[in-house]
């Protein structure tokens, strides 16, 4: 696994490089199937942290490893400090959970859920500005058997927020959230950051990554293949640049460490390079080749012109 670690952000002090999540050598087996396979993982205390995947890949198993409510078969796992297994309701009031499942009263508002819950915390947020930022303003007096998926979704990360966690684990939380939701769940969990919350969260969305992620891991058959922050995924990958030009009504490419002595060597002769393009590996492509999908990206130098 490459790691590369988050440089601290100004001002941050030692405390902040302190470990809210610690995994070593997680395992998790169903029958003889190992889920999680080995999984080792650190979320610093105040980061955002985008565990990535494919299907299948492990990724609910260890949250839910995490939130204790999923036992594992080996490794040693610490959240806040304490072994999940173990973890009591004081531990338990210091997180925040988002899961991919379905809770609240179908029979109650969203204003009526709200306030209900609100008593479960020490401290909650108050219940209009939970509405305002989850943008569910227009349905706050609306049951909840007759909200859409996305509004579904947008109050279970209100709920997720309500009691101020210490750490909040958020799994697919934009999952069927239209683009101005999914924003405006972004500008939540920037909040979240910027009050010192430690925010682990799953998802499917590449850009959301980019935008939220301090580091992103990402997970393939139950072991985390690499961990950076979004823009150092993948470095090596990323190295690579391709060239590509039209020549003779043939389209030619090179994949090159050197894109600049490339362009050089083809715009000294005479006329123009139609069709010249110089591109860099997407996060997209570097991720398809993390988790050994077939993609885009140029997976070695080839100095040959084809
Ligand atoms: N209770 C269970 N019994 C047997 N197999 C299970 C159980 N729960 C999960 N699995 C299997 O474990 C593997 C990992 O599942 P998991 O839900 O952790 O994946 P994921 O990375 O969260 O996937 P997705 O992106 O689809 O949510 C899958 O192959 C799944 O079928």
């Amino acid at each position: 696994m490459t790691t590369t670690q988050a440089a601290p952000r100004p001002g941050a002090t030692a405390t902040q490089r302190e470990t809210a999540v610690r995994v070593r050598g997680l395992v998790k087996r169903y029958g003889n199937r190992a889920v999680v396979d080995g999984l080792d993982l650190d979320v610093f205390r105040g980061e955002v942290f985008a565990l990535l995947g494919p299907n299948g890949a492990g990724k609910t198993t260890t949250i839910e490893i995490l939130e204790g409510v999923r036992k594992p078969d080996g490794g040693e796992v610490r959240v806040l400090g304490v072994d999940p297994a173990r973890g009591g309701r004081a531990w338990r009031a210091r997180l925040g959970v988002v899961s991919q499942g379905e809770g609240a009263p179908q029979e109650l508002s969203v204003r009526e859920v709200l306030d209900h819950f609100a008593g479960y915390h020490v401290t909650s947020r108050p219940t209009e500005e939970l509405i305002a930022a989850v943008g569910l303003e227009e349905k706050a007096g609306t049951r909840i058997a007759r909200l859409s998926g996305g509004q579904r979704r947008r109050l279970e990360v209100a709920l997720g927020v309500q009691g101020r966690p210490e750490l909040v684990f958020l799994d697919e939380p934009t999952t069927g959230m239209d683009p101005v939701a999914r924003r405006q769940f972004w500008e939540l969990i920037r909040g979240l950051r910027a009050d010192g919350a430690t925010v682990l969260l799953t998802t499917h969305y590449l850009d959301e990554a980019a935008e939220l992620a301090d580091r992103v891991g990402v997970i393939a058959d139950g072991r985390l293949v690499e961990v950076a922050p979004p823009d150092q995924l993948g470095a090596d990958l990323r190295r690579l640049a391709r060239v590509r030009w039209t020549e003779d009504g043939a389209v030619r490419e090179v994949r090159t460490e050197s894109p600049a002595a490339v362009l050089r060597d083809l715009l000294s002769g005479p006329g123009d390079v139609p069709g010249l393009t110089v591109t860099r590996p997407s996060l997209e492509d570097v991720y398809l080749s993390l988790v050994g999908a077939p993609s885009t990206v140029p997976t070695a130098p080839e100095g040959d012109l084809r």
